[in-house]
């Protein structure tokens, strides 16, 4: 059985709280005790199912592009192992690494990921926070020895906790800060680029967000209800190059939400979600490692 944990910031008072399954952020509460982190109710917590909420992990496919993997990967469908002596809390801030092995994955395989892969590596998250700030980064290795080099594509697939039930109030949640990013619509398949106005929730949301060329690092801000800001910044590395970053912003609304059996009905006006991540295709060699790197801090 696995355990949730909380790892307090004594300095700050901010803290956070994971599941070992999918080394799932549920919980961070800043030091002045908001909850920046959106869990569902109706979230399983017992392995069953990937956490509905917080920050599920997701690698090495965004969606479900190859059907003979499942959606979102492996990252989240299986229990990590905490490393014990990495955790620290000292005046600057107070975190705690996990690790996942391959070996380790009994779940959620699939595809080129199946049991007999010719492919290896070892996944690192580690989480930090400080005051009003959480930084989360994922680091993927390439331990094959075979020489084999794998592409993948990752995301943090951050629930963002909106207040006073807002999120479909224009003025109280969007994001801004992605003008000029190529949207693609998940439901309506069509293409447009992010004019001046600030991206809202209208109805059932699901878009990628693609960097224009030199762009590499996403930094957006987000209306979490309540006149409250959550600014959110990330970046992306693979063998020491810098990688653009994507944003995925998501909300189910009214029937999607009632369709799945871990979300309740009306929580979709608490929530929005904003996903950066390598969706791309990135090719990792044996040897070398990508990162993903989130930092989210309340204004
Ligand atoms: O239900 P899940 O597998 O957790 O996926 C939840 C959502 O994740 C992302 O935001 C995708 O863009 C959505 O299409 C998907 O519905």
């Amino acid at each position: 059985m696995s355990q949730i944990r909380t790892i307090n910031h004594s300095a700050s008072g901010a803290s956070f709280q994971f599941h070992e399954f999918g080394a799932t952020v549920i919980s961070f509460k800043t030091s002045s005790n908001r909850e920046c982190l959106f869990l569902s109710r109706d979230a399983k917590l017992d392995g069953s199912k990937a956490v509905r909420g917080g920050i599920p992990l997701v690698f090495p496919q965004f969606g479900q592009p190859d059907k003979s993997m499942p959606q979102h990967g492996f990252l989240r469908n299986n229990i990590w192992k905490i490393d014990e002596s990495s955790a620290y809390d000292n005046e600057s801030g107070a975190g705690i690494s996990l690790t996942l092995n391959l070996k380790d994955v009994k779940n959620s395989r699939g595809g080129k990921w199946d049991e007999n892969t010719k492919y290896d590596l070892v996944a690192t998250f580690s989480i930090n926070v400080e005051a009003a700030k959480m930084s989360t980064e994922l680091s993927i290795t390439n331990t094959g020895t075979a020489g084999e080099k794998f592409d993948f594509q990752t995301l943090q697939h951050t629930y963002f906790r909106v207040d006073d039930r807002a999120a479909y109030d224009l003025k109280q949640c969007y994001v801004k800060g992605l003008e000029g990013y190529a949207v693609f619509d998940q439901i309506t398949n069509e293409t447009s680029t992010v004019g001046a106005d600030p991206i809202v929730l209208e109805g059932n949301v699901d878009r990628i967000y693609t960097p224009p060329s030199g762009k590499e690092v996403v930094s957006v801000n987000i209306g979490v209800g309540g006149g409250k800001v959550m600014k959110l910044t990330a970046s992306g590395i693979c063998d020491d190059s810098a990688i653009p970053v994507s944003c995925v912003v998501w909300n189910p609304y009214k029937e999607k939400a009632a369709a799945m059996s871990d979300f309740g009905n009306d929580q979709y006006e608490e929530m929005i979600c904003v996903e950066p991540g390598l969706l791309g295709t990135t090719s990792l060699e044996s040897g070398k490692s990508a990162k993903l790197t989130q930092v989210i801090e309340l204004c």
